[in-house]
């Protein structure tokens, strides 16, 4: 199948479209619709060049099925990136184990630190203290081929420790800089932003950034913070797909990516 939109370009910033909310709205009927594989099918013919889950300990929208099913699908799409969040030191760990016996395809593995049935992801890692059991879980999954992205809140002084435990990139918290966007403080949370990007770069750490980025606040972000290889989008994506439809709100998004490396 002829993507409407190619695979990014190597130095622009990848577009990992997160369908939990997808399986959210699936899961209060029994019918199985709106259809995640479907929905990621679309995003990617639209020309994303990943997709992400964050499968909860409690089901809450994407299911250990829904994984499985995933991997399965993205063996058709070999130049898109499947990334799954969550928590090493919950159920993050046996769909790493498990779609690696399976020789199911996972490229990148998101480390978050949230407890068992959090609203949503609100903090980063804090080191030193979760260095010792971060550890071993990064290198078991470097073993099995899979990069690991350590979620991070945006604390230059933080990157060093990152990469110390092994972590291949960070995913820069982003919902402070949402929550600033529009309002007197955006510049400094921005330059917060930044300047975390440059500490990780400085040290090759690569970079990703996620949570509550939308079509308004996405250029902006890019263009500002150097060097951002990913971001993952979800809620504000999945909102717009509603009233746009999945193939020209990837496309919206895409082009929010493109401007930021194209403003002056
Ligand atoms: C790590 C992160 O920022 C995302 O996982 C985000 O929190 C989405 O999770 P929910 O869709 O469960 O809110
Ligand atoms: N890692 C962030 C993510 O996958 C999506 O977050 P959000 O856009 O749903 O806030």
């Amino acid at each position: 199948m002829t993507p409407v939109h190619p695979p990014a370009p190597h130095h622009r910033t990848a577009l990992s479209v997160n369908i939990n909310k997808v399986a959210l709205l699936r899961n209060t009927r029994h019918l199985g619709i709106p259809d995640v594989l479907r929905a990621a099918e679309l995003c990617l013919q639209a020309g994303a060049q990943g997709i992400t889950v964050h499968p909860r300990p409690d089901e809450r929208h994407i299911r250990k099925d829904d994984v499985y099913e995933l991997a399965a699908l993205m063996k058709d799409w070999p130049d898109r990136e499947f990334n799954v969040e969550g928590n090493p030191l919950q159920n993050l760990m046996e769909f790493v184990r498990n779609l690696s016996a399976r020789g199911l395809p996972l490229h990148q593995c998101t480390f978050v630190p949230d407890g068992e049935s959090q609203f949503t992801s609100d903090h980063g890692w804090s080191f030193p203290d979760d260095a010792a059991r971060l550890k071993p879980l990064i290198e078991e999954v470097h073993g099995r081929g899979v990069r690991v992205s350590l979620f991070m809140d945006p604390l230059p002084e933080a990157m060093a420790a990152a990469k110390e435990v092994g972590a291949d990139r960070v995913e820069l918290y982003t919902e402070t800089y949402a929550r600033a966007w529009g309002t007197v403080d955006k510049d400094k949370v921005l330059n917060q932003f930044a300047l975390a990007g440059r500490a990780a770069a400085a040290i090759n750490l690569g970079v990703n950034a996620g949570h509550d980025l939308n079509r308004d606040n996405l250029a902006e972000f890019i263009h500002a913070v150097p060097g951002v290889m990913e971001v993952s989008i979800g809620h504000a994506l999945i909102a717009d797909a509603l009233e746009l439809g999945y193939s020209a709100t990837v496309a919206a998004y895409l082009g929010c990516i493109d401007n930021a490396f194209t403003v002056a």
